[in-house]
């Protein structure tokens, strides 16, 4: 226990000094975070034999959601997490919900010392003996191959042999033959695709297959990073180098070193950033802000982007040789609308993968229901499906799910004759305006509502001034 090492995550400063001071002296190290957006960053780069994280975030105190979806990421990010949940109301349904979603278990705030050092005991342990014997099932019952195999939800970083599995669709075949083939190559792949089509997924599987799956898989959204953000995020920054760099820093670049570096949102570089990337990629060598040395990186490339580069090119707001840099390989992901004869088969997993995980008794979908998903556009694809039959599994009331069941959003074959004149833009603005209203703002909800990553949701936002 004396080697093994914690996270802590709670915007409470006090909770986290207190539980820092008092699990010190039986753990070997102990990290603390205020802020869960941090999580991803964190958990990329370090190693945590057991993750404590508040259930009750500020923004939304009570009912827990933001834990849960914070609770998600971890779990996409490291299927096999050790997650132990901290809540402060003594709602133990709330725990147990959050169980069943893949915790391992909870500690009740104000917490008993002892209580709480055998929480954090119990789960250290069980992910020891989980890696002594990798078969055995896990405490939520599935094993980690079970878990990979069947997509129960965490199968973001799969184990590589299986991966492939996980991307479900006939459709989807020669893309799959592609990976295959381009995986164990170093060659640099640009993955297209509007949002919620599998791209991510598609990355990581290319990485779990290729020769460096034992080296980091480290992903940024550049499209979400500031003109400032960049340069240092990227590349790196030496203490000094400006105001809030207190100590040097390695980039995603160098964090990257021998796996595979992935660049989401390729298409919403400025220039500037443009002209960066391509300095650094050709010489395959990256200086740290505020450093005068190059330091040489091997990684190899996967770029994504929902946006239509050759159109970019021919206006000149995305450089070609930085194209022509980045996609030696290039994998177009079909939109949902057309890969139609696949929603069954989608639809299906993801019932399997819900009715388990909340044990709910739903069994499959009604003919009547698989027209309606036939006739749908499906504008959020396959991450719109996946959370349509998540919400469909937890409230139905039968085994079978029916149309009354499910929520389409209104799509534009079956709009008013006023929202059919309406510039899509302004659609867009008014479903994101309701959808923050109906959730008061909760950028986690709204982004799962409207099928979108919360960094597209961000960027929406403030395209939109709001
Ligand atoms: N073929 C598939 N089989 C199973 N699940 C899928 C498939 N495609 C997508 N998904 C699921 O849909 C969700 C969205 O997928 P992913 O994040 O890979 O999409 P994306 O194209 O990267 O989206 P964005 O552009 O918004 O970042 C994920 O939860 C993923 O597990």
């Amino acid at each position: 226990m004396q080697d093994s090492r914690l996270l802590l995550v709670d915007d409470d400063p006090d909770v986290l000094l207190a539980a820092r001071l008092l699990l010190k002296r039986h753990f070997g190290s102990i990290d603390i975070e205020k802020n869960p957006e941090k999580l991803p960053f964190l958990l990329n780069n370090n190693q945590y034999d057991a993750i404590v994280l508040d259930m009750n975030f500020e923004r939304d105190v009570s009912s827990g959601r933001e834990g849960f979806a914070w609770l998600d990421r971890i779990l996409d990010i490291d299927p096999q997490a050790r997650v132990v949940l901290f809540t402060a109301y003594g709602d133990v349904e709330m725990a147990v919900r959050a169980m069943k979603a893949g915790a391992v278990d909870f500690v009740l705030k104000p917490w008993q010392n002892d209580k709480f050092v055998e929480t954090i005991r119990g789960a250290v342990s069980a992910g020891e003996r989980a890696k002594d014997r990798p078969g055995e099932p896990e405490r939520n019952g599935w094993s980690a191959s079970e878990k990979a195999e069947k997509g129960t939800g965490k199968t973001r970083k799969p184990a590589p042999s299986s991966s492939g599995h996980s991307l479900i669709g006939n459709a989807l075949s020669p893309i799959l033959d592609t990976i295959s083939r381009v995986a164990p190559t170093d060659a640099n792949v640009l993955i297209l695709g509007e949002n919620g089509t599998g791209k991510d997924m598609v990355a990581r599987t290319i990485h779990a297959r290729s020769n460096r799956r034992d080296k980091p898989f480290v992903s940024v959204d550049v499209g979400a990073l500031t003109e400032s953000l960049f340069e240092s995020e990227l590349f790196g920054h030496v203490k000094g180098a400006f105001t809030d760099a207190r100590e040097d820093r390695v980039g995603r670049f160098e964090e990257a070193n021998g796996g595979t570096l992935f660049l989401d949102e390729i298409g919403n570089l400025t220039p500037t950033q443009q002209a960066r990337l391509l300095t650094v990629l050709q010489q395959r060598q990256v200086t740290r802000v505020g450093s005068n040395k190059a330091r040489p990186v091997d990684i190899r490339l996967i770029c994504a982007t929902n946006v239509d580069l050759g159109e970019r090119v021919a206006e000149k707001s995305f450089r070609q040789d930085l194209l022509y840099r980045i996609n030696t390989i290039e994998l177009t992901l079909p939109p949902l609308r057309q890969r139609t004869d696949d929603l069954r088969l989608l639809a299906e997993y993801f019932i399997d993968r819900y009715a388990r995980q909340y044990s709910r008794p739903v069994t499959g979908l009604s003919a009547a229901l698989l027209a309606e998903m036939k006739s749908y556009d499906w504008p959020g694809n396959v991450r719109e499906l996946q959370h349509s039959v998540e919400r469909a599994v937890i409230l139905a009331p039968g085994t079978i799910l029916e149309p009354a069941d499910f929520v389409f959003r209104k799509s534009t074959a079956t709009a008013s004759p006023v929202m059919q004149t309406m510039q899509i833009d302004d659609m867009e603005r008014q479903l994101i305006q309701r959808a923050m209203q109906t959730h008061q703002g909760n950028i986690t909800d709204v982004a799962r509502e409207l099928g979108l990553s919360r960094q597209a949701l961000y960027r929406r936002l403030e395209k939109f001034g709001m």
